[in-house]
This record gives C-alpha cells, structure tokens and sequence, in this order.
C-alpha cells in the first residue's frame, strides 16, 4: 500500500509542532467560508467503486491509525467530481481531539467537528506509485468526512473492535474485507472542492481536496476507543495517548473553494 514505514517513521513528529513549509501557499487544513464558496456547475457526481476484498492492514503509525488497501491494481478507484482522471484509494485513517469539543482538520464557518476521515487516494492514470504521485499538483484525492458524535457507527465498530490490537506506534495487525463505502455519507454529491497539501510532513501541495457537506455519526464510545491508542511505542517509558493528531489551520492565500451545491 502506500504510506511506506521507512518515510513514515523519518517524519517530523508532530506534536513537536508543525513543519514550516518555506512559501507554501496551498497548505492544508483550511476553514471553509461557506457563503465564499463558489458554486460551479461544472462539477460532477463522485463515482467511486471500492473492493472490501483488498483491504489488507490496519496500523499505527505514530499519528494517527491506517486501514491499508492493495493499491497495485485499480481495484478500488475515485473519478468525478472536480477529478479529470482516475485515482486509486491506497489508505483512510482519521484525525481526532482529546475530547469532542474538537478534533477536525477542516472546519465549516470556523464550526469544528470532534474527528475528520480521510481517504487517500492518488493519480493512477499519471503515476505508477504513490511515492511518485505525492510530490505532484495532481497527484492526490483526499475525501473529507466530518464525524459527529451520535448514535452508533455499525460498519465502523469492525474496525474500533481492532483498535486495542494496534494501541502502540508501529503496531500492525491483519485487516480484511472492510467496505470504506460503509463510512461515505448517504449524500456524497454535495461537496466543497479546493486545492491543497498533506496535513502531516512533508505537506507537500499534491492534494485535490473533497469535503463532504454531510457528516456520518458515530458513538462517544466509539470515539472513545480512538483515544485510547498511543503515539508512542511500547520500549517507550513515558506514554503519550493519541489526541489532538490535527494539524493547525492555513491561510487561504487566495484560493477559491468550490461547491457542488447551490
Ligand atoms: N492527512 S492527509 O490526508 O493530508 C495525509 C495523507 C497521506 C499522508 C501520507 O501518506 N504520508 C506518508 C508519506 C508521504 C510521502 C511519501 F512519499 C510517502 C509516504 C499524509 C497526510
Ligand atoms: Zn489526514
């Protein structure tokens, strides 16, 4: 799959604080103004066709948990929307607070959310490997999802059921057969659409943000579970839980945000 250990464990950790990026002017995480959103017609359904089969691993990188698919093959594909080529889903992982008063990356009119989803997806019509695809304009698709806290999340406890597996840095367990269409809101047409960067190192400005207007729910003791896995190893004396695995917001620096609803 696609977040290769050997760059993941080089990363700047961040809870030393975020990288600067010298002249970034695209970065990643933005507030979404939604009245200076621009809505443009022009912008298609999402078509996304996932394939439960290659979900392969589930991890702890250190910042937050990855649920890994095989993205070898366009088995799991992403086109539409504001996408003028096909990308191919390699990983979701999720950023969260420490409790639900915060937690997302995104915000809508400054309004914050207690956790954000991702779901990583890279250029495979251009580019033979995510490593390649990162380090170019239109190299990835991130789809946003807002979590809100609410009633239970049933296609989601598969996956809080394997959390306490991987509770330290580097700790990785099997994963298989899980549907990423189980955690798409029912209405995936209304977006907003901007360009943008990773949130995590090397923040590189290869992202074609979608972030839903709908947000799913998912239970305070589902959420609770994310909160009990650490950013530390297990040699590690001191435990670190792992919270607050969001990046800080980044000026707009001009861009314009698209919608795909009036
Ligand atoms: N939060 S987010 O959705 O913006 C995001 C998505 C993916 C990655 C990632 O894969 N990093 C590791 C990485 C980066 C570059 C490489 F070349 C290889 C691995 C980081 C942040
Ligand atoms: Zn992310």
């Amino acid at each position: 799959a696609c977040s290769s250990k050997s760059v993941l464990s080089q990363m700047h950790p961040m809870w030393l604080g975020p990288l600067e990026v010298p002249g970034g002017d695209h970065q990643s995480p933005i507030d979404i103004a939604v009245k200076k959103a621009v809505f443009d017609s022009d912008l298609k359904p999402l078509e996304s066709n996932y394939d439960p089969q290659t979900c392969q691993q589930i991890w702890n990188n250190g910042y937050s948990f990855l649920v890994e698919y095989d993205d070898t093959t366009d088995k799991n594909t992403l086109k539409g929307g504001p996408l003028q080529d096909k990308y191919r889903l390699c990983q979701f992982h999720f950023h969260w607070g420490e409790s639900n008063d915060w937690g997302s990356e995104h915000t809508v009119d400054r309004r914050l959310f207690p956790a954000e989803l991702h779901l990583v997806h890279w250029n495979s019509d251009r580019y033979t490997l995510f490593e390649e695809a990162v380090m170019e304009e239109n190299g990835l698709a991130v789809i946003g999802i807002f979590l809100k806290v609410g009633k239970r999340h049933e296609g989601l406890q598969k996956l809080v059921d394997a959390l306490p597996a991987i509770r330290h840095k580097d700790s990785v367990v099997e994963f298989t057969r899980f549907d990423p269409a189980s955690l798409l809101p029912s209405n995936i047409d209304d977006y907003w659409t901007y360009h943008g960067s990773l949130t995590t190192p090397p923040l590189t400005e290869s992202v074609t943000w979608i972030v839903m207007k709908q947000h799913i729910e998912v239970s305070h003791d589902q959420l609770a579970v994310f909160r009990s896995l650490l950013f530390t190893s297990a040699e590690e004396e001191v435990q670190k839980s792992m919270v607050n695995n969001f990046r800080v917001q980044q000026p707009l620096r001009g861009r314009t945000v698209r919608s795909s609803f009036t």
